[in-house]
């Protein structure tokens, strides 16, 4: 089997450490997608489309590679929370998590350039918030954590302080489900070992 050119369509940059910890070479390269979603079938399907549309936007510009798109959500009472816009839709998002359970899924989509196959699969884990009071949630919105990260809040930082207990792989809460993106790489004969203890660093 011939190894292969493997892309990360990505900008961001847990995605890269997380992908680097799997000790696979590889190249980013990232692009501006439109992260609006017509329609839906819930978080995997949404998180699929982005993540579908992140690979596809750079495709075009390796002619044999295998090109890696991902995208997170988060997902309370069928409401899904990508990154939030501003201040305020950071505070209203954190709001809503508090004191309660979400779904955080990670879409993974896998375009090989040399033959237009796709594999995709979506991870999910489920993240359990401690109750937290406003000032808390002020405080923590002005470090500017929340920016960047699906659900406003980042567990590999100083967002863990809020989470009471994570079921499922920390990895995709994070951004990149290790285990799952193993699977769709052995789909097109590119096999990565398995780490020797399980990836919950972040
Ligand atoms: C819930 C959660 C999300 N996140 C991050 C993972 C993703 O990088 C981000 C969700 O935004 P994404 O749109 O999935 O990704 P991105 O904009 O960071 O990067 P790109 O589109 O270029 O690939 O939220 C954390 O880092 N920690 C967390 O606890």
């Amino acid at each position: 089997m011939r190894a292969r050119r493997i892309v990360l369509a990505s900008g961001s940059p847990r995605r890269r450490e997380l992908l680097a910890a799997m000790g696979i070479p590889f190249e980013v390269l990232t692009s501006d997608v439109d992260e609006t979603v017509a329609g839906h079938d819930g978080p995997a399907d949404f998180a699929l489309q982005l993540a579908r549309r992140k690979a596809q936007a750079v495709a075009g510009r390796v002619t044999d590679a295998l090109v890696i798109g991902g995208d997170t959500v988060v997902e309370l009472d069928g409401t899904i929370f990508g990154k939030p816009a501003d201040e305020a839709a950071a505070f209203a998002t954190l709001g809503r998590l508090s004191g309660r359970a979400h779904r955080v899924v990670t879409g993974l989509a896998v375009l090989d350039t040399a033959t237009g196959v796709l594999r995709q699969e979506a991870a999910t884990s489920t993240v359990r918030m401690r109750a937290f009071a406003d000032d808390e949630i002020r405080a923590y919105v002005a470090s500017g954590e929340p920016f960047d990260k699906a659900g406003a809040y980042a567990v590999q930082g100083l967002g863990g302080r809020l989470v009471a207990a994570v079921d499922g792989d920390l990895d995709n809460v994070i951004g990149l489900p290790t285990r799952t993106l193993r699977r769709l790489l052995a789909g097109f004969g590119v096999e990565v070992s398995a780490p020797q203890a399980p990836a919950t660093q972040a």
